[in-house]
């Protein structure tokens, strides 16, 4: 997988090779919903992030009231070969200690960030990638994505897979067929409200750029003007109706969002789960 660290332009240095926590001054900040805001930090002249497919980083803040560090994840949602700056979306969480901090700084602030951490790993070949996501789950999963679609667009997948939901035929076979497939994704939203969605200008983009490689569904449990769905929406149910055929050899699934989701999907402590029940193989079952 080092092959998937991006390659730094000449003579430019990579953040995620600092050995340690580099304090980073907030250049700007915007309020994207009426709890998340987008932060940008400047990165030192010439360096780009450079984190590998996936990480997060930690941010290591001292709140007023905390006598102890406060360590957190966060993902970077810029791409990790852009020079110059990081930037996050981060969720303000009723007496969150990291995430109230981060909310109250104002540009010009300092932030000291560690890392990166290694998320799960991602294989180009896989043909078909399913991405759900709940709340500020979608950090990591616009990552990922924007990775698979804009930063690499033309990986080979050498792998045969099952790219519509009409096709069930499994890879014939591992070998190496001339045809390049790039890999297609599913990405499975859950939210209270479509205005809760962080990103979706960027994903409706993506919607729109690439119709043959991406696929969204959103399960909204306040819908304006219908019916509340119940909490937990993104059940067996809903995902039947929506993620594609994952019987193929090179089908995956990556999902992040609040641990009773995570559980349900993935099963206690990874054994069962809705995931497998729906006829994804354990080991391509990755939680961020
Ligand atoms: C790998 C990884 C990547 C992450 N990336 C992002 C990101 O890009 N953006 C982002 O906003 N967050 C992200 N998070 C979550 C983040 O690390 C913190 O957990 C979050 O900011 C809350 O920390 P806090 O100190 O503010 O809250 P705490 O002081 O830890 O908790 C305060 C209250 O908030 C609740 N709470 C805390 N976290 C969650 C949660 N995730 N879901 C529901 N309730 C919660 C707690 O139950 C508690 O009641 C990521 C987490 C991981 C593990």
């Amino acid at each position: 997988y080092t092959a998937l660290r991006p390659t730094p332009a000449a003579g430019s240095k990579m953040f995620s090779s600092f050995r340690l926590p580099t304090s980073l001054e907030l250049e700007s900040v915007e309020q994207v919903s009426h709890n998340v805001k987008k932060f940008r930090f400047k990165l030192p002249e010439g360096v780009s992030a450079g984190f590998p497919m996936t990480s997060a980083l930690l941010a290591i803040t001292f709140p007023s009231q905390s006598w102890i560090p406060v360590i957190r994840p966060y993902t970077p949602i810029s791409s990790p070969s852009t020079p110059g700056y990081l930037e996050f979306m981060i969720k303000r969480y009723p007496s969150g200690k990291s995430s109230e901090h981060l909310h109250s700084l104002r540009p010009g602030s300092n932030v000291l960030f560690a890392g990166p951490i290694s998320g799960p790993k991602y294989d180009p070949k896989f043909g078909h990638v399913t991405l759900i996501a709940g709340g500020t789950g979608l950090t990591p999963c616009y990552q990922l994505m924007r990775h698979i679609l804009k930063d690499n667009p033309l990986e080979t997948n050498t792998n045969a897979n099952t790219n519509n939901k009409n096709s069930t035929s499994l890879s014939s076979s591992s070998s190496s067929s001339a045809t390049q497939i790039p890999t297609k994704i599913t990405l499975v939203i859950g939210a209270n409200t479509i205005g809760d969605i962080l990103l979706k200008s960027e994903f409706d983009e993506w919607e729109k750029k690439y119709p043959d490689r991406l696929e969204i569904h959103y399960c909204i449990s306040k819908p304006e003007g219908g019916p509340e769905r119940p909490r937990g929406g993104l059940d067996k149910a809903f995902l039947e109706k929506t993620v594609f055929e994952p019987k193929s050899e090179s089908s995956a699934v990556y999902l992040c969002g609040p641990p009773g989701m995570e559980e349900s999907l993935a099963g206690k402590r990874r054994k069962g789960g809705v995931l497998e029940d729906l006829g994804f193989k354990k080991d391509r079952i990755f939680v961020f």
